[in-house]
């Protein structure tokens, strides 16, 4: 079967879109996703990103398989590339078009500003222990700067959910994080029944960080927005940071932002096509 697909990136997080328009189920299953993620002997990805039908009055569907095939609630850099890919097959490239998009973790409202940079309403993050979800703490409580044992190591951690979890631990220098060796530690660590993302932050002011990231199913990326996201919260809920700021990610920067009014998150950052094609799936 020949599979049409666009590339797209943001920040280095990169991933293969797949106009679903014609189905409610994705045209290409985990282990086809697994194959064509791959740097060597496929297209090469962080995940593949599906455009289906919407759901409960949205315009579209979100689905997504990480590198491993596994499937996420939801992805930050990839509805940003999913709201630039939908501008062109819809062949709307008008300015500040907001949609509509539902995913596993709710309606998500990306919008495409005039500098072509993509604004995101993230939602409002989930902090009980029970809605990460993590073992570390009683279920109704949050999970705020606690210890946990990895690598011979006490880490102090806070979880945030982005509708997928993640872990943040603040340390003072993120150059010398052996991510490769220590990310798959904390991915699948007992406490995280769901495995999780986890970020290292370094806190430079407190309107800038710095941020590397292991992802669950994707290992070391160039960047995350759920996982920017959570980190500003977690600076937040521990007095580290302010509730607007720069995070800087190896792939590059994005602008976040945590409402005092309603609590939502709103994510700012660039989103690009790098070349479309057919595979044979
Ligand atoms: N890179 C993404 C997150 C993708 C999903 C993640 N690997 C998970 O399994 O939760 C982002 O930009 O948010």
């Amino acid at each position: 079967m020949m599979i049409e697909f666009a590339k797209y990136h943001g920040l280095g997080n990169d991933f293969i879109l797949i106009d679903n328009r014609l189905s409610s189920q994705p045209v290409v299953t985990p282990e086809q996703a697994i194959k064509l993620c791959d740097r060597h002997f496929g297209i090469g990805a962080d995940g593949v990103i599906f455009v289906l039908p919407g759901q409960n009055g949205t315009d579209y569907t979100m689905r997504i398989f990480n590198s491993d095939g596994s499937e996420p609630e939801m992805c930050g850099n990839g509805i940003r590339c999913l709201a630039a890919f939908v501008a062109e097959i819809d062949g709307n490239q008008q300015e500040n078009s907001q949609k509509r998009i539902h995913t596993l973790a709710g309606t998500i409202t990306p919008q495409i500003m005039s500098d072509g940079q993509v604004k995101v309403d993230m939602g409002v993050p989930r902090l009980l222990a029970s809605e990460i979800p993590t073992a570390l703490g009683a279920e109704n409580q949050k999970v705020i700067d606690q210890p946990l044992e990895v690598a011979g190591q006490s880490w102090d951690v806070t979880c945030v959910s982005m509708g997928n979890p993640h872990c943040i631990t603040f340390v003072e220098d993120v150059a010398v994080i052996p991510l490769e060796k220590i990310g798959p530690q904390f991915e699948h660590h007992a406490v995280f029944p769901q495995r999780t993302n986890t970020e290292f932050i370094q806190v430079v002011r407190r309107d800038y960080l710095k941020m590397r990231v292991w992802e669950r199913g994707a290992g070391a990326t160039l960047a995350c927005g759920t996982g920017a996201c959570a980190a500003l919260v977690a600076g937040v809920l521990t007095g580290r940071c302010d509730r607007l700021a720069t995070v800087e990610l190896p792939g590059g920067c994005l602008q976040i932002e945590w409402s005092e009014v309603d609590q939502r998150l709103w994510m700012t950052g660039p989103a690009q096509r790098v070349f479309t094609g057919v595979v044979e799936g």
